[in-house]
């Protein structure tokens, strides 16, 4: 069936007007200190130690937490569970050693009045290795085994027991410029998204998903996939897929400079109808002549598939649907499927199921997540799929975006999150946390509201505090 054959068929359904759920009455604009970045862009891993004065605080906070039996603590121990700090109300020793020998940034407060071995020992181990699983030559900390109240085995145990198989590195897909920007009420400039995705390449994700050649009719805000393209081509270092949902997209597509395009079909068909308006099946038939013709051209194509736990008209979609839909798009040529909990209603219990009938059919190197944040689940559900052998997530700059015929799906998960959680288990991206958040910060003054990343909002904070003292 030809493509334009396709495409002029008369509409099946349910088509409506694109809801918006974003935010409404402008807030004052953020303006963010970086100048203190360097030691507060990380997450505390394993790796990682407070300020001194985040120390302090502990241990002023043990020192007075260990006192004597108070009736309202029960039976009279130290906060510090499975402590009896009954001897005193000053500071005791007995819980200094508690302390001492249990928390990990008490030793590296040592360590680092000692000199700088730990500065080297932390961004050597940096973010690019996993410390699970590979011996004890890779374990974060080197000085524990000449600590005899160490038990290193142990810690290395409990590593392995809940972290091990997590991939060295994860392919971030920033999809802001396009899943985000679809979404808002106001139509953003060109010149906005251009400078926009050049912030992002610049903070060095390897994937940003430009625009989209769809309809204007039913997206105004990528009218301009043109004009973006024509800015943003030339970048280097950076892949720019744009999403094209026919033949006609991806001719546009070509034409504007796109070097790679990514398709989107559905798992619900209620879904299909109202995003790309027509049945799973038709938007399969059009898709293989989008990856025939790309394949003509060496051009890649990323396949999407929504809903791949919930719709929003279907409710629950079964596992053996979504891996109907990624198996085809695979079999068409796709060499990366995104699965895409377009509401986010999933949970761990819920992508657990999925993935497993997906990777039933798909290897685990080809596929990619897009969570929601609509439940505050996308965390977990990355964090699972990691887990389960995923190593490429898609994700939105300041957890912008929603998609505009799914009511009530809030934006994706923001990038910054993911960028902190995934330098916390010291799983390398290649993605600077502080550029990240400049190009969050551009985006969001620009929109007039607060970021939604939680990990910016903190570190803005905690920054703003910083340049106060
Ligand atoms: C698929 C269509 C085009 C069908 O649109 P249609 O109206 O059903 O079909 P049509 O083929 O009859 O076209 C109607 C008009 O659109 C034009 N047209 C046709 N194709 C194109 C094109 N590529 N670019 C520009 N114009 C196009 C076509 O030429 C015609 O123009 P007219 O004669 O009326 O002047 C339309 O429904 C559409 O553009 N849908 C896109 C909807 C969309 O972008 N949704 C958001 C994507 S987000 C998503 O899917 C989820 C995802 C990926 O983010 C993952 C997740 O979280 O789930």
């Amino acid at each position: 069936m030809g493509e334009h054959e396709t495409g002029t068929k008369s509409p099946t359904g349910i088509r409506k007007e694109p809801l918006w759920f974003g935010f409404c009455s402008p807030k004052p604009l953020f303006s963010i200190c970086f100048a203190t970045m360097s030691s507060l862009e990380e997450p505390l891993g394993f790796d990682k130690l407070p300020s001194m004065s985040t120390i302090d605080r502990i241990q002023r906070y043990s020192s007075t937490a260990c006192r004597p039996r108070v009736d309202d603590m029960g039976m009279g121990n130290c906060w510090i569970e499975g402590r009896d700090c009954s001897t005193s109300n000053s500071y005791d020793e007995e819980c200094h050693d508690y302390m001492s020998e249990s928390f990990p940034w008490k030793r590296h407060s040592r360590d680092k009045s000692q000199g700088d071995t730990l500065g080297r020992r932390t961004s050597s181990l940096g973010r690019n290795h996993v410390m699970f699983g590979n011996g004890c030559d890779k374990w974060y900390f080197p000085e524990h085994q000449h600590n005899p109240k160490c038990n290193d085995k142990d810690r290395r145990d409990t590593a392995n027991k809940y972290l091990k198989g997590l991939p060295k590195f994860v392919k971030i897909v920033e999809v802001g410029p396009r899943d985000g920007l679809q979404n808002e009420k106001n139509t953003v400039p060109t010149s906005i998204k251009v400078e926009l995705i050049r912030r992002l390449v610049a903070s060095g994700l390897p994937v940003v998903e430009a625009t989209s050649f769809v309809s204007p009719k039913w997206v105004p805000q990528l009218a301009d996939a043109k004009d973006v393209m024509a800015n943003v081509c030339n970048l280097e270092g950076v892949r720019l897929p744009v999403l094209t949902p026919n033949l006609k997209g991806f001719e546009a597509a070509i034409a504007a400079g796109a070097k790679e395009v990514a398709v989107f079909a559905s798992a619900s068909e209620s879904f299909s109808k109202s995003n790309i308006n027509c049945s799973i099946e038709e938007s399969l038939s059009r898709y293989r002549v989008v990856a025939l013709a790309a394949k003509e051209l060496s051009i890649p194509v990323r396949g999407y598939v929504s809903c791949v736990v919930g719709c929003p008209v279907e409710g629950a979609i079964p596992p053996s649907k979504v891996a109907y839909v990624a198996k085809e798009l695979y079999d068409m040529g796709c060499f990366e499927i995104s699965l895409a909990d377009t509401t986010g209603v999933a949970t761990p219990g819920t992508v657990v199921p999925m993935l497993d009938a997906v990777m039933d059919v798909v290897p685990s190197e080809k596929l990619a997540v897009h969570f929601h944040d609509t439940y505050g689940q996308s965390l977990p559900n990355i964090l699972i799929s990691l887990q389960m052998g995923i190593s490429t997530v898609d994700s939105s700059i300041a957890g912008l975006g929603g998609c505009p015929y799914a009511k009530g799906a809030s934006g994706n998960v923001a990038t910054e999150d993911v960028v902190y959680m995934l330098n916390g288990l010291g799983v390398k991206t290649n993605v600077d946390l502080s550029k990240l958040m400049l190009a969050g910060d551009f985006i969001n003054n620009h929109l007039g509201r607060p970021s939604g990343s939680k990990t910016a909002i903190a570190l803005s904070r905690v920054t703003a505090d910083a340049s106060k003292i």
